[in-house]
């Protein structure tokens, strides 16, 4: 039987739908029609799945148990204030940047194992990260919140209020990197934040490297996001969709850079759209 998706937000989803990478995922189990401005998805059944079972190997083969670790283990542990977030995020055309809630829930568990109170963001989008973070650090922790669009975030703002947590944020409507290179003239600030989460423009992920290096304490977190680039790291160029290839390529690069410095200690996670948690050493 068909799942009527629905009419709302159409070409928004047909774009997602339309990433090579979630094509790859989604074709050998799903049957995707569009008719009019209704698009169905039919899961196939188990005779008409191509291949054999092994392969799509990786730890989440299917929409369906992504929904089922969701459901099962995430939304119903999600604060009230985050779901409201991710319901305004829903209705925008480019909802899929939000950070993802399982994702979210082990930055809530590191900043906790951390005790972190001085933290950074770069790329607040409309804000379900941030509020994320206001959340789980103490009262008196700090977040400095970095974004060169400000509209996204104002649409976040009003839930960030009524959860109460405003006062941890300052908001700087800019682009990261002269915050960061501000903020490094100041020796007080070196070694003094407890946690970094990184998921503004991609192709920039070195230059912040650097610069959040010195900014961390040791022992300090920066979380990278979207390092597995919706899984288009593993495919072929050719195969990968035009407006992916230079975060991709450059994805390709910063990753091995990561995994070849010895001044941190790193793990990159399968969850969301892949995260990388680098721990500086020294
Ligand atoms: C993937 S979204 C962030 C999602 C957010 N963490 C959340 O939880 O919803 C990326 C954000 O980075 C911002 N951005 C892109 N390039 C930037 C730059 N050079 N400096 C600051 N922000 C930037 C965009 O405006 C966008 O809001």
């Amino acid at each position: 039987m068909a799942t009527v998706i629905g009419a709302h937000n159409f070409a928004a989803l047909k774009a997602v739908y339309e990433r090579p990478s979630l094509r790859w995922i989604l074709q050998p189990r799903m049957q995707l029609t569009f008719s009019g401005r209704r698009m169905n998805l039919q899961s196939k059944s188990s005779d008409e799945v191509e291949g054999s079972p092994w392969d799509n190997k990786g730890l989440l083969q299917s929409q369906e148990l992504y929904r089922y670790v969701l459901e099962t283990s995430v939304y119903p542990r999600e604060p009230e204030p985050l779901k409201e977030i991710r319901a305004i995020t829903a209705n925008l055309p480019d909802f899929y940047m939000g950070t993802t809630p399982d994702s979210g829930q082990l930055i809530a568990m590191l900043l906790n194992l951390l005790n972190a109170k001085n933290t950074i963001e770069l790329g607040v989008f409309t804000g379900y990260s941030l509020l994320l973070t206001a959340l789980t650090i103490p009262d008196d922790g700090k977040i400095l919140a970095i974004d060169s669009n400000l509209e996204s975030y104002e649409l976040g703002l009003p839930v960030i209020r009524k959860a109460g947590v405003e006062h941890k944020i300052n908001f700087k409507h800019s682009p990261a990197l002269p915050v960061l290179d501000k903020l490094l003239e100041d020796d007080k600030n070196r070694g003094s934040f407890d946690f970094a989460f990184v998921d503004a423009d991609k192709t920039n992920y070195g230059n912040y490297h650097e610069r959040l290096m010195k900014l961390m304490k040791i022992g300090g977190l920066i979380v990278y996001d979207n390092t597995l680039w919706y899984g288009t790291l593993a495919m072929p160029e050719e195969s990968v969709h035009k407006l992916m290839r230079s975060e991709r390529s450059y994805l390709l690069e910063f990753n091995k850079f990561l995994a070849a410095d010895t001044r941190i200690q790193i793990s990159q996670v399968s969850l969301g759209d892949g995260m990388t948690i680098c721990r500086r050493l020294f």
